[in-house]
């Protein structure tokens, strides 16, 4: 099969990552929350989880950019050498060989750009949900010619499909399969069908700053949805759609920060999953999510996640709206 080897990669590098993540949950009290230059957190739980990422990319595939949301300037700091034992001392549990040198140059091995054959990866998506105890997501996805080829996405706090957390991989054209945390697969995933009104739910994030929850309720109950929304931190929201058990995911540009452009690592691994599923991706304008250009959709506005079958019924909703 095509793209097999990658997957295979992506698979393992993936579970590793969230393992990881899991045991940073369960051993640490509460994460230390460092804050970046954007005022948004990053914990170690992020940096090991790029670090077992990249390192597994780098040796397979040696020439491939890597492009990551986490950098190890900070981590680099002669101040920071407690975090960095601690980031080493996790990413050393599963990878032997790490040193606190090994572990920064890792990291710093997700610095790469957007070129015709490049991997993103969100290490912890939903950092903040991660922070709270709830949904966070391991994301990664291999981009080729702007489209997305392979996506992961480890759920590692998701039950769903009587599954304790979960993993799907998509491959463009060959669907969407849910595997355990332990890499096992479990069965192909597809969205829900229009007559399962029950499942038509709509998912949107915890956090209110991240969309407009105003817009996002009008324009579900124009598309039918009464029910209240389930709000879930990360691309958890593209693995409830993809497997069924909601119909559309809203993400509309908040009020509050009306010049945010969506990062790729905050979706490619999500829309290959839900599209593979046979669901549909794009941006409130109908416009596919741009993968080619930088690290930023400059282009695109909004994101819009669905079943597929409602999916022109909410665009248009959308394009009456105010
Ligand atoms: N104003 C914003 N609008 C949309 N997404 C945002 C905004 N600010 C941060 N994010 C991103 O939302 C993601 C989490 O989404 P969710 O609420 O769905 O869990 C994070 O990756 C975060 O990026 P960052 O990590 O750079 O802060
Ligand atoms: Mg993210
Ligand atoms: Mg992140
Ligand atoms: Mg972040």
């Amino acid at each position: 099969m095509v793209y097999d080897t990658e997957k295979q990669v992506a698979i393992k590098a993936a579970i590793a990552a969230a393992k990881l993540c899991q045991q940073v949950r369960q051993q640490e009290i509460t994460p230390e929350a460092i804050q970046k230059k954007d005022r948004s957190p990053v914990t170690i739980a992020d940096f090991g989880a790029q670090a077992l990422i990249c390192q597994a990319l780098a040796a397979a595939f040696p020439s491939d950019p890597v492009v990551g949301e986490e950098d190890a300037a900070t981590l680099r700091q002669a101040e920071m050498s407690d975090q960095l034992a601690k980031v080493t001392q996790y990413v050393q549990a599963i990878e032997p060989t790490a040193t606190p040198e090994t572990v920064v140059d890792w990291i710093d091995h997700g610095n790469g750009q957007v070129t015709s054959r490049y991997w993103t990866l969100d290490p912890i998506d939903g950092t903040k949900g991660f922070l709270r105890g709830d949904q966070y997501a391991v994301a990664l996805a291999l981009i080729e010619a702007g489209d997305i080829k392979v996506g992961v996405l480890a759920c590692p706090a998701l039950e769903m499909s009587g599954q304790q957390g979960v993993v799907l991989v998509a491959v463009r054209g060959q669907g969407t399969e849910l595997l355990t945390m332990a890499g096992q697969p479990v069965k192909s995933v597809q969205v829900a069908s229009p007559e399962d009104k029950e499942r038509l739910r709509f998912v949107e994030s915890v956090e209110s700053g991240h969309g407009d929850q105003s817009q996002q309720s009008a324009v579900a109950k124009a598309v039918g949805i009464t029910a209240d929304s389930i709000r879930m931190d990360s691309q958890a929201k593209y693995a409830a759609v993809a497997m069924g058990e909601a119909g559309l995911y809203l993400r509309l540009p908040s009020p509050k920060s009306p010049d945010y452009r969506e990062k790729i690592w905050d979706h490619a691994a999500g829309v290959l999953v839900v599209e593979e599923a046979g669901g549909r991706v794009s941006d409130m304008n109908g416009k596919p999510l741009n993968f080619a250009q930088s690290d930023r959709m400059q282009d695109n506005r909004g994101v819009v996640v669905s079943n597929g079958t409602i999916h022109d019924t909410v665009l248009k909703a959308l394009a009456a709206s105010p």
